[in-house]
């Protein structure tokens, strides 16, 4: 039997937590056109002489906080851990290769090492629950520009999203529970922010999302790929599987960059009212990543946590994200059979 491959993209990482390093990292993500939409002359402005000379020492003192000495980048470490754990369960029939977005792995490297082995049928899975033009649609996006080039182009079939994924929504809530949600005053689902223009520019429809109130906050067949609107039913699925009430938990956006408006409401300003009510302990997942990192490790535990704190709370609690639990990986293991 010919052997599959299966290239499993994260976002990325620096390579290591140094400003250099970082500085890399930050110019090659930011500069996606994906990633800040706007004109070119303007993105080049804003990411060259603004974003990421201010932006990199402050990272890199960051980067530095969760960068483990043996293991480095947690983002990293957890995905090497995926791609082994996924392998050996599919076992030689398949060729699993990890891949990053920006910096290393690079999807070059790893669909050359495909092509090298002979694969002709690729499953590409973005290692991004929620489908959104800047994780996702980047990582088929430049999958599709690599490929194109190649004199044979093999059969590639993408995952878009798999933001309801039973397996999934279940090993969010056992990891929940190892924490005893009952002693928690409110839940956090706190997901990764967007642009508002990026949600927008996804409707197809031109007319449905954030045209009114809580218009994205469910799910139907003309909002299937909104960002906000899966992240919601994602949020949904898991307080359902832990019997969570609707008063107990709020979806909220994180990591806000630029003064435009973005997805709403902001993590620091519910994590404010929270305070402000009396609560003393929350509970915060963060589903839109698959492997725990600077969004979660850092700004959960850290800024959120500290916001919290001066304003009278007591504590903070992430859940762990998926990475390496066995339930997660029989996930991706069906992820591949069913595809
Ligand atoms: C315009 C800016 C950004 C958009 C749009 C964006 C979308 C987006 N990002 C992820 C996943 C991750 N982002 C991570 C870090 C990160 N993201 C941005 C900006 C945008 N992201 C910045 C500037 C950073 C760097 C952090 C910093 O400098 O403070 C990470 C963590 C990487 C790590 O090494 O740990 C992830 C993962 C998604 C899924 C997404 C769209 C929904
Ligand atoms: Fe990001
Ligand atoms: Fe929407």
């Amino acid at each position: 039997m010919a052997k599959k491959g299966v290239l499993l993209v994260n976002l990325g990482t620096p390579d290591s937590p140094s400003t250099a390093d970082v500085r890399k990292y930050l110019d090659e993500f930011l500069m996606d056109p994906r990633v800040i939409d706007v004109n070119p002359v303007l993105r080049t402005f804003l990411v060259k002489t603004i974003i990421v000379p201010f932006r990199a020492p402050k990272s890199a003192k960051l980067y530095q906080a969760i960068w483990d000495k043996e293991t480095g980048s947690p983002l990293l470490h957890y995905s090497l851990l995926q791609q082994k754990m996924l392998q050996e369960r599919l076992g030689d029939n398949y060729v699993v290769e990890l891949a990053m977005r920006y910096q290393s792995p690079s999807i070059d490297s790893a669909l050359a090492r495909l092509k090298e082995a002979l694969i002709g049928d690729i499953l590409v899975i973005p290692l991004f629950p929620q489908y959104a033009s800047a994780s996702t649609g980047s990582v088929h996006e430049k999958v599709m520009r690599i490929v194109k080039d190649w004199q044979t182009v093999p059969q590639i079939t993408f995952i878009n999203s798999f933001h309801n994924d039973d397996l999934m929504i279940e090993t969010f809530a056992d990891n929940a529970r190892r924490h005893n949600p009952d002693n928690y005053d409110h839940i956090l689902f706190s997901f990764h922010g967007l642009p508002q223009r990026q949600l927008k520019k996804c409707d197809h429809t031109g007319s449905y999302c954030l045209q009114k109130a809580g218009c994205c906050d469910t799910l139907n067949d003309t909002n299937k790929l909104c960002y906000s609107a899966q992240s919601h039913d994602t949020a949904r699925l898991i307080a359902e599987k832990m019997n969570l009430p609707k008063e107990k938990y709020t979806v909220c956006f994180q990591s806000r960059l630029g003064s435009d408006p973005w997805v709403q409401p902001y993590t620091s300003e519910v994590v404010e009212h929270l305070a402000k009510e009396g609560k003393k302990r929350l509970l915060v997942f963060c589903p839109a990543f698959v492997s725990d990192c600077l969004e979660t490790v850092f700004e959960v535990t850290h800024e959120y946590g500290d916001e919290f704190k001066a304003l009278g709370g007591e504590h903070v609690q992430l859940v762990e994200s998926l990475n390496a639990e066995p339930k997660w990986i029989d996930a991706l293991e069906r992820m591949v059979k069913e595809n």
